[in-house]
């Protein structure tokens, strides 16, 4: 029988994480972690579908009017079955179908937000009315299905549908016993929770110890609001890592390309293993040419590159060593698909973005099928942790010494918890009433 998706329900969730500076960054100093949180309901009382894509905080309400708008044209009155058996297809008709909905992006900003939230909602319904968690669902399909998933549309100059089947068709065999691996030794993980800008360095301190003794190898800072703070904190991360664990350092778009080249010329001292988002994410020439000037510090951006063309320009130019998509700034799942793939052919390692509320757990999702289904490598593979928020959602994260094991629970993993969007609700639950 039919799913019929007979309504959806948008919500307004914003935490007050600016309260603790949690998730502060150069350019972010007071981000209230948010979500426009969709809930698909269908003709079945025992099954809806749960998505959302994530802000900092105003502008969220934008994102639920965006969704609003897409799902009457595009989702309310379909069936599951009827998107899901050409979900390339479906994907893009609700990012052009309607030229006027389009034209305030394309593909890009409130309107692409909004695209994800809907988007991912329609996986985890598709992944729940099997009885499968989303991860599970893409690495139990055939290659064919998994092509099927995704619209080629301005990205066959680097990756045809054909060129995909041959990826996915590479490591097939090896799927079980990859999926084996992962629930006995989990997938590698790096943490971010320390080093947020707006901690102390004496707060920094005893989260970076706490963090090496749980046995997290791999931190993140924060940089990039003055240079001589961030060679102070790198001075007491690394006395607290020591020099094998590995310092990431994130300067979320602060700089100019000059000044991107001569900062990290000065922290290179600490040995970082990549910087992130140095410049613009617009600016892949800007990049490229960070690149080429910092020595072999990698290069990692993605968390605000809005489409596949971003992503296959920045392949193409060479101008990015580490894959930082964002399950809920590309168009959902079907998007990331693609983002997956290119990334394979171009040997660039996936490590999505997981600094947002409900990010860690569609990013797991993504991980486990890279690893499993398409690249077969966790070479310079690492899933970023932020470790504020996960209380609100059904399902635990399951994290041991530093890795992340599979979401077991059917569904994308980002179901909050009943009480979560009573207290949350913007203007009005009871958290922001009080
Ligand atoms: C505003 C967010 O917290 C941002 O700092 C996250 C981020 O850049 C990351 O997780 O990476
Ligand atoms: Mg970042």
């Amino acid at each position: 029988m039919a799913i019929a998706i007979k309504d959806i329900s948008v919500k307004d969730i914003r935490f007050p994480t600016s309260r603790n500076l949690d998730g502060s960054d150069a350019m972010n100093a007071i981000s209230d972690y948010s979500a426009t949180y969709v809930t698909l309901i269908t003709d079945r009382e025992d099954l809806k579908g749960y998505g959302l894509t994530f802000t900092i905080g105003r502008g969220n309400d934008l994102c639920v009017s965006a969704v609003k708008s897409l799902a009457e044209l595009f989702v309310i009155g379909r069936t599951l079955e009827e998107i899901t058996a050409n979900f390339g297809q479906f994907w893009h008709e609700l990012v052009s179908g309607d030229c006027q909905l389009r034209w305030v992006g394309p593909e890009k900003g409130v309107i692409h937000l909004a695209t994800a939230a809907i988007i991912n909602a329609l996986w985890d319904l598709w992944a729940r009315s099997e009885n499968k968690t989303v991860w599970k669902l893409l690495v139990d399909m055939k290659p064919e299905e998994v092509v099927k998933c995704i619209d080629f549309t301005y990205i066959t100059d680097v990756l045809t549908p054909e060129e995909a089947l041959t990826l996915l068709r590479r490591v097939e065999s090896g799927k079980a016993q990859r999926e084996q691996e992962m629930f006995e030794y989990g997938f590698p993980g790096y943490t971010t929770a320390a080093g947020w800008l707006g901690y102390s360095e004496e707060k920094m301190r005893q989260l970076a110890r706490q963090a090496v003794a749980d046995g997290w190898t791999h931190l993140k800072q924060k940089v990039g609001a003055d240079l001589e703070q961030d060679m102070r904190r790198a001075a007491i991360l690394r006395e607290e890592l020591g020099w094998d664990r590995k310092l990431m350092m994130d300067a979320n778009q602060i700089w100019g390309v000059d000044q991107a080249i001569a900062a990290m010329r000065k922290l290179a001292q600490f040995d970082p293993l990549w910087i992130e988002e140095p410049t613009s994410p617009d600016d892949i020439l800007g990049h490229a040419a960070i690149k080429a000037r910092i020595g072999d510090i990698g290069i990692a951006t993605g968390e605000h590159a809005h489409n596949r063309v971003m992503f296959k320009q920045f392949f193409q130019a060479g101008a990015m060593d580490f894959c930082q998509l964002d399950p809920a700034r590309l168009g959902g799942l079907n998007e990331v698909l693609a983002v997956v793939l290119m990334a394979a052919k171009f040997g660039v390692p996936v490590c999505p973005h997981g600094g947002g509320v409900g990010l860690c757990q569609y990013s797991l999702n993504i991980v486990l099928f890279d690893y499993i289904a398409v690249s077969a490598s966790l070479e310079n593979r690492v899933l970023e942790y932020v470790d504020h928020l996960h209380e609100n959602f059904e399902e635990p994260l399951v994290i041991k010494r530093g890795r992340y094991y599979p979401l077991q629970q059917p569904g994308y993993g980002v179901k909050m918890k009943a009480q979560t969007l009573l207290d949350y609700s913007w203007p009005d639950g009871r958290e922001w009433l009080n």
